[in-house]
């Protein structure tokens, strides 16, 4: 079965959602009562009276009916469209007909004006039943044929054109020829068998219609059965008035016309329906929908999809509007930036659904403090912006900003677990801080790190301090980028002395930036920038290949063998590949492993990740040598002095820098010295600028020190030259001993 062929039916309900019409029976039983009481009564005086149905009401009630006919050929053929059944067409086309006959019949009715010929009972008769079949044929036509469009528009055309033409031969054969039609009337006796029988004929064709009409209904048909059926019992009605009737002015004549005028209204409601109305709804439903989607998609434009809360773009409407207020009321906005504290962590943790599950409660908990002029929004992640309007000061803001922090500071639960954060906020003013959206969410950004450098859970006021901090790191870190490139990199290096013997048994690498227009600046004002933004991770590469190298040219240049120290980052080992590198320039450089010492900060060992212990026992395997630079400042967790097995501590230069003067401090070095001494490591301090904190290190058994008070850091040439010197001495030494 093509899809043009299969029944246009959905169930129960019709095109446009609503439910399926019931069948009009009280008024088809209604009607149908009446023709029996009719029967049944004996109304002779009211059957003979010919007055009753006199020619005027008779014109006048055709002419009703052919308005009708013509109304649902009207209706039906201008609101086609393509996609609309074809059944329509068969109605319209046919009612066309059934009204241009009706007309027939009534300019043939008896004592009506000569049409050709003379007007007489037959010649109405004729008309009167072929306008009867053809809206019986119409009627069971649509009611078999599927209700699926047309393949070919210009059908309707072809179909248009093929009932004019019959319509004008039956006009044609009627008012010419009319001996060819088996008699219907003969004048005296009445109505003939053949004219009963042809009336029987059209009530079977109408009755087969409303069976099948009844049937389609139930299967809850697509278009209007319910009118379709009513129209043909009617139809039948009215039929079986003109079986009845003795003369063409009695009561079943007057009964017979008025329900056939019903019966096409019933039609002309189903045209209706199907051309105007149910189009008409499906639009309505249609714009409705679309509408409906319209305000979604507007809705999805400007609000964050996981919180509902306003977007970006939202916010930086209702800013650039809230500026156009403060301006005229001569007032101040607030763009405090909310980030929340450890959010990260909670994420990875507990998981991304109870991550999304807090911020939609931590969201709900804001909105529900704020007044509605303020504008709470997400800007994505865990960070979002609130807009406060109409501010005299900074401090109206300072109530806001305790509100927001004890709300994100209540515990919350979720899955039976209470999850307790923080915020860290950052505030810009309109117009003191910006005068458009980007500068003050940029300002409020900057502040709100600064509060979380702070500590977190807490909040800043920007101000322009922050700025310059924030352009001069931009700076930097653009010329970070090329000083790599450019090699504006060096290395120092300072001595590290043996106290025992007095001799220098190793050096650490510090990295200078040779700038080009800064001069040569020390690592504590690039590094953190440098680590920040992970371009520690290629310096921290060249500075390993780099200490190598030089440390394998002096022990080439005939040099004393020392151990070169070079400093790492923790961030190396977050996104670097150590191992890898420090293999690479060992292989590079030729030097002994053993020459090689890394420092390992105490974070880099609080990271506690497998990774770094694998990275720090593979470069043991291979004889490289590790220490704990600023012993004593972080946890000095004895647990990872022993899984990492280091060899030696570098105590820090805080405690020693004030050895000589600070009790507290000395017996902190004494305790570290002991206890690396019972573990089996050496111990190293820094920071020793001179001979009285010397004096006491060697007192407490310290193996070894760095410091001012021996050489400052120095460049490569010079510590060519101071370890050329200390070759000199050591052999003048051994001489002197021989
Ligand atoms: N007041 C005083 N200071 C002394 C004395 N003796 C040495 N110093 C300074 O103390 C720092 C010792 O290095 P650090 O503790 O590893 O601290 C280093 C280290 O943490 C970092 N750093 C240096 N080079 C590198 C590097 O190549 N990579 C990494 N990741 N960090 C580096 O930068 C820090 C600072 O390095 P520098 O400025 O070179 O500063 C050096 C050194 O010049 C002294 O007697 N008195």
């Amino acid at each position: 079965m093509s899809h043009h062929d299969t029944p246009s039916l959905i169930p129960a309900v019709t095109a446009t959602g609503a439910p399926a019409p019931e069948l009009p029976w009280r008024p088809i039983t209604g009607m149908a009562l009446v023709v029996l009481v009719c029967w049944l009564m004996p109304l002779e005086a009211l059957k003979n009276d010919h007055s009753l149905y006199p020619l005027a009401l008779h014109t006048l009630s055709e002419i009703f009916a052919v308005v009708v006919a013509a109304l649902v050929f009207a209706v039906a053929w201008n609101t086609y469209a393509r996609e609309r059944p074809s059944n329509i067409l068969i109605l319209a086309c046919g009612f066309l007909g059934v009204g241009l006959l009706d007309f027939g019949h009534a300019l043939s009715y008896r004592g009506m004006p000569d049409l050709v010929t003379p007007a007489s009972a037959e010649k109405a008769i004729d008309f009167w039943l072929a306008a009867r079949y053809l809206s019986a044929a119409t009627l069971l036509t649509v009611a078999l044929r599927p209700w699926t469009p047309l393949q070919k528009s210009a059908t309707r055309y072809r179909l248009l054109a093929g009932v004019l033409a019959g319509t004008a031969l039956i006009f044609v054969l009627q008012l010419f020829f009319p001996s060819i039609w088996p008699r219907t009337f003969i004048e005296g006796q009445g109505l003939t068998a053949f004219k009963i029988g042809a009336e029987l004929g059209v009530i079977a064709m109408l009755a087969l219609a409303a069976i099948r009409f009844r049937q389609l209904h139930r299967q809850g048909a697509a278009f209007d059965a319910a009118n379709l059926f009513a129209a043909s019992m009617i139809g039948i009605l009215s039929e079986l008035c003109f079986t009845l009737y003795a003369s063409v002015y009695d009561l079943f004549n007057l009964v017979g016309h008025i329900y056939k005028i019903v019966a096409y209204l019933f039609i002309y409601r189903a045209i209706f329906v199907a051309s105007v109305r149910d189009p008409y709804q499906r639009l309505k439903v249609a714009v409705a929908k679309r509408k409906q989607a319209e305000h979604k998609i507007e809705h999805l434009a400007y609000h964050d999809p996981l919180t509902e809360l306003p977007n970006r773009l939202l916010l930086r409407d209702r800013l650039e509007q809230a500026m156009v207020w403060a301006d005229r009321s001569h007032t101040r906005v607030a763009l405090i930036f909310i980030d929340i504290d450890n959010f990260k962590t909670i994420n990875d943790s507990l998981g991304h659904t109870v991550g999304d599950a807090l911020l939609k409660k931590l969201a709900t908990c804001l909105q529900g403090s704020l007044r509605s002029t303020d504008t709470l929004s997400r800007q994505g992640g865990d960070e979002f912006v609130l807009l406060v309007p109409g501010l005299n000061s900074s401090e109206d803001c300072t109530p806001i900003l305790s509100k927001i922090m004890s709300d994100i500071q209540a515990p919350i639960v979720i899955d039976n677990t209470e999850i307790t954060t923080s915020a860290s906020i950052g505030i810009a003013l309109y117009p003191d801080d910006g005068a458009n959206f980007d500068t003050l969410l940029q300002k409020a950004d900057t502040a709100m790190y600064k509060a979380k450098e702070a500590g977190r859970n807490a909040y800043r006021f920007f101000d322009e301090t922050m700025n310059s901090e924030v352009v001069a790191n931009l700076s930097l870190r653009n010329g970070l980028r090329r000083a790599l490139d450019n090699d504006q990199f060096v290395l120092h290096y300072q001595p590290q002395i043996d106290l025992a013997s007095g001799t220098v048994i190793g050096v650490e690498a510090l990295i200078r930036w040779q700038h080009p227009e800064l001069g040569l600046m020390a690592p504590g004002r690039f590094i953190t920038v440098a680590e920040e933004s992970g371009l520690i991770v290629p310096i921290g590469e060249w500075v390993i290949q780099e200490a190598c190298r030089q440390a394998a040219c002096w022990q080439r240049a005939g040099l004393p063998k020392i151990v070169v120290a070079v400093n790492l980052s923790a961030i190396q080992f977050r996104r670097g590949d150590v191992e890898h590198t420090v293999v690479r320039a060992l292989d590079a450089s030729g030097l002994d492993p053993q020459f090689l010492e890394l420092e390992l900060t105490e974070s880099i060992l609080l990271q506690g990740t497998d990774s770094v212990f694998t990275t720090v026992r593979e470069l043991k395997k291979l004889g490289v040598k590790f220490s704990i630079d600023d012993f004593g400042t972080g946890y000095s967790s004895l647990s990872y002095l022993k899984r990492f097995a280091v060899d030696k501590l570098k105590i820090d230069q805080s405690f020693v820098r004030d050895l000589t003067h600070d009790s507290d401090d000395a017996a902190i070095i004494r305790a570290i010295v002991q206890m690396a001494h019972s573990l089996g490591l050496r111990t190293i301090a820094e920071g020793v600028e001179n001979e009285n904190v010397l004096e006491q290190l060697r007192g407490f058994g310290c193996n070894e020190a760095q410091g001012y008070h021996f050489e400052r850091p120095m460049s490569a040439e010079a510590m060519s030259d101071y370890l050329e010197k200390s070759r000199q001495s050591l052999a003048l030494a051994l001489a002197a001993n021989n």
